[in-house]
C-alpha cells in the first residue's frame, strides 16, 4: 500500500522537545512535522542523540513534548488528561525496547499475562506465545530463555493487547545478527498481520530496507524521509 492510500495513524507539527533551562536547555526536537499511515512500517534512523528516543516516547505518550501536537486518529494525545493518555497507551501503544525489560521473578506465561489483564481486547496467552514461536516455554523464567527468546517474549507481550501501534527502540540492539534476523521476522509478521502502525529506531542501517518508509533524523529534525515501495524480507536483508 502507498502512502497516499493510507489512512492517517498519527499526524505530527511542530513538535518540539527541550529538555532544562536556560544555559543548561538542550534541544532534543526542533519542530517535527510528519504524517504516519495506519500500517506503515517505518524505521528510523540517525545519529546518537538526534532525538529518536525522545520522539518515540512522545509518541507513546511517556513524555510530553514542549511545544506542538501528535493526533493519533484524529485526537491530540498531548492535550490528554494522564488518566486518559494511560488508558489509550494501555490500550493502543506496545513498546519493545533492547533490553528487554521482563520481570525476572515471573515465567514467560506470567509475564505475557500482566498485559492481557488489564487491555481491553487481549489475544489468549498462549496465541502471543505461539505467535512469537514460543508455544513450548510459557513455564519457563526469563533466565532460562536466550536473549533472543526474551525478546520475542517481549515482543509477545507487547502484541498480545492487540495494540494499533508498536514502539521498538533498538530492538535487535543487543543481540547478533542471526538472532536479530528471527526477532525482525517475528515482529514484521505480527505487525503486518495485527496490521499495527510499527515505527523502529535503530543505528543498524540494514534493516531499512525491510520498512516500507525510512526517516532520517539529525540534530532533532527530519533530514530524510524516502519511501519504499518494494521494501524487502527479512530473509534478504543484509545484517
Ligand atoms: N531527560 C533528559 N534530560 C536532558 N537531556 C536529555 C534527556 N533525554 C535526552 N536528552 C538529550 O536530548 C537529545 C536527544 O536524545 P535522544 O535520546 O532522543 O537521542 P537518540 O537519537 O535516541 O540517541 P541514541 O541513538 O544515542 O539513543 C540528546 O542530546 C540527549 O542528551
Amino acid at each position: 500500500m502507498t502512502r497516499r492510500e493510507r489512512a492517517p495513524c498519527f499526524e505530527i507539527g511542530g513538535l518540539t522537545k527541550i529538555y532544562g533551562e536556560g544555559e543548561a536547555a538542550v534541544a532534543a526536537l526542533r519542530g517535527i512535522d510528519l504524517t504516519i499511515g495506519d500500517g506503515e512500517l517505518v524505521v528510523l534512523l540517525g545519529p546518537s542523540g538526534s532525538g529518536k528516543s525522545t520522539f518515540l516516547n512522545i509518541l507513546g505518550g511517556l513524555d510530553a513534548p514542549t511545544d506542538g501536537h501528535v493526533r493519533f486518529h484524529g485526537a491530540d494525545i498531548t492535550k490528554f488528561e494522564d488518566r486518559d493518555l494511560t488508558r489509550w497507551r494501555r490500550d493502543s501503544v506496545g513498546f519493545i525496547f533492547q533490553s528487554y525489560n521482563l520481570m525476572p521473578g515471573l515465567t514467560a506465561d506470567e509475564n505475557v499475562r500482566l498485559v492481557t489483564e488489564i487491555a481491553t481486547h487481549p489475544m489468549p496467552v498462549g496465541d502471543a506465545l505461539a505467535a512469537v514461536g514460543l508455544a513450548k516455554r510459557g513455564k519457563h523464567f526469563p533466565s532460562e530463555l536466550s536473549g533472543g527468546e526474551q525478546q520475542r517474549v517481549a515482543i509477545a507481550r507487547a502484541i498480545a493487547k492487540r495494540p494499533k501501534v508498536l514502539l521498538c527502540d533498538e530492538p535487535t540492539g543487543a543481540l547478533d545478527s542471526a538472532t536479530s534476523r528471527k526477532v525482525l521476522e517475528v515482529l514484521v509478521d505480527v505487525a503486518r498481520k495485527e496490521q499495527a502502525t510499527v515505527i523502529m529506531v535503530t543505528h543498524h542501517q540494514g534493516i531499512a530496507p525491510l520498512a516500507d518508509r525510512v526517516i532520517r533524523f539529525r540534530d532533532g529534525q527530519v533530514e530524510e524521509d524516502v519511501m519504499n515501495d518494494n521494501p524487502l524480507t527479512t530473509a534478504e536483508i543484509v545484517l
